[in-house]
């Protein structure tokens, strides 16, 4: 038998709020991935100032240089965020702003997998289709299916833990992971 080649991916968390859904999802992801993938999480977003190339003419912030760094060492990036007015929130797109301006572009050529959770129906739907648009910009190679949009999440997730319990949308995400893996070893 062939050893496949072990991966590792990391979490890009859309959400600042503390007990954010979606960070309760990204936290569930290093056990559900498959053998040889290890997740991690990236460094929260928060500490990114907001893009000016004003600052970006001084240098750089560490905080970018750092994430630019964490996601150029990955094989792959999983984008986990709310849909904010039908849309990817601002702070996430501020940190793609800033990521898109780094010399040999982090994204480019990434592999990239989205999971939106929301407290809706559609479960970030239409936030995934603009976040895809960003990602062409930016020459990531983005998974197409399985697309993970975790409806109604606030019935998914353990009130007491805060940790994500429902067992169908676990297999769900599982799933995947298994395929991204698979894109990953395929396309990179
Ligand atoms: C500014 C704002 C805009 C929102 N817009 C949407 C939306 O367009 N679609 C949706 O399903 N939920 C929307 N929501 C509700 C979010 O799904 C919900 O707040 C969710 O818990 C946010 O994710 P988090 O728990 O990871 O922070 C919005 C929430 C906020 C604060």
């Amino acid at each position: 038998m062939t050893a496949v080649r072990p991966l590792k991916l990391v979490t890009l968390l859309g959400s600042l709020r503390k007990g954010s859904y979606n960070a309760a999802v990204a936290r569930a992801l290093p056990a559900l991935a498959p053998d040889g993938v290890e997740v991690l999480a990236l460094p929260s977003i928060r500490d990114l100032p907001l893009y000016d190339a004003d600052v970006q003419a001084e240098g750089f912030p560490p905080a970018v240089i750092a994430l630019a760094d964490q996601i150029r060492a990955a094989d792959g990036v999983l984008i986990v965020t709310p849909e904010y007015n039908y849309s990817l929130p601002g702070v996430l797109k501020n940190a793609i702003d800033w990521l898109s301006r780094v010399p040999e572009q982090p994204l480019a050529g990434k592999p990239v997998a989205i999971q939106t959770a929301s407290m809706g129906v559609i479960g970030g739907a239409r936030c995934q289709y603009h976040l895809r648009q960003v990602l062409v910009f930016l020459d990531c190679q983005v998974l197409n299916k399985p697309e993970v949009m975790i409806g109604a999440v606030q019935n998914k997730v353990d009130a007491q833990s805060g940790e994500l319990t429902d067992e169908d949308t676990r297999k769900f995400l599982a799933g995947q992971l298994t395929s991204f893996a698979a894109f990953i070893r395929r396309v990179s």
